[in-house]
């Protein structure tokens, strides 16, 4: 039953369709069906190698830069196939964010790393980036660390505050989805909670799908989990669901420990 709140359903956002992906002749993705709604976050969980970063990269066409990969089914973002030959990936560099593993902010000034998105989209008015740049950095709870050395150089900062720029550079394009690939993994508990806090308060405008290995973290911060297994989905359903009673045997193994 799909969710629902104050009985208005959720719109779809992505929604892959018999999706499978080869890297030369290993078959990586296997018929890959997930919808994901407005206003959630879906964590995607599964031991390593299963598919989990190459999901999360075609969906925003990443997975393209790497030779020899190729593709079938349907990806459709809001309504319409990227996969499709007419549809241009940088429209949807417009639209979708993404987040990586190890923070990667630009070697440049804290202020240029969130200003950069902007300005590739013609935003030239000093005034108006001042203020996108600071919106970014509120939204992405690291204003107040920053806001007195916006033009030092971003390297300067921790490995939390760099993620959390990196969340901010995302937020400035204004962005329909974020996609985070294993965002916390290389941080401290303390950053750890303030991006689990950040992505709680972005779902109102943001829909997020977030790949992780700690199971408590999809526990605490997802409305829906996918468990994927040697390139399929065995099991995509509401988090309580697929942490309390899953349907499938290899899904409660994996998520109480048994592997992985
Ligand atoms: N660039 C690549 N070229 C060839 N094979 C690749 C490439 N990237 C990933 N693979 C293979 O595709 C499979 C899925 O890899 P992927 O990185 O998506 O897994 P994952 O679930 O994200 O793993 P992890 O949790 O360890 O990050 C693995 O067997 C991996 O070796």
């Amino acid at each position: 039953m799909p969710h629902q709140e104050n009985n208005i359903e959720k719109s779809t956002v992505y929604e892959t369709n018999k999706l499978n992906l080869w890297y030369g002749t290993h078959h990586a993705l296997k018929n890959i069906d997930l919808t994901f709604k407005e206003q959630e976050v879906t964590a995607i969980i599964g031991p390593s190698g299963c598919g989990k970063s190459t999901y999360i990269k075609t969906l925003n066409r990443m997975v393209e830069l790497v030779p020899g990969v190729k593709t079938s089914g349907e990806i459709n973002y809001r309504g319409r196939n990227i996969l499709s030959k007419s549809y241009a990936p940088e429209e949807l560099r417009t639209k979708v964010g993404m987040v990586f593993q190890k923070p990667n902010p630009f070697p440049k000034s804290i202020y240029e790393n969130i200003a950069y998105g902007p300005k590739i989209h013609g935003i030239r008015n000093k005034g108006i980036l001042d203020e996108i740049v600071e919106r970014s950095l509120r939204q992405a709870a690291v204003w107040d660390e920053v806001k007195d050395r916006l033009h030092k150089n971003a390297y300067g900062l921790s490995g939390g505050q760099q993620q959390r720029i990196c969340i901010a550079r995302s937020l400035a394009i204004d962005p329909d989805v974020l996609l985070m690939d294993e965002p916390t993994s290389a941080l401290d508990p303390i950053s750890t909670m303030k991006i689990e806090e950040l992505v709680a308060e972005l779902k109102k405008d943001v829909s997020i799908i977030i790949v992780t290995h700690n199971m408590q973290q999809a526990a605490r911060i997802s409305e829906k989990t996918a468990f994927f297994l040697n390139g399929e989905v065995v099991e995509f359903d509401d988090t309580n669901v697929v942490f309390s009673k899953p349907a499938d045997q290899r899904t409660e193994d994996y998520v109480n420990g048994r592997f992985g």
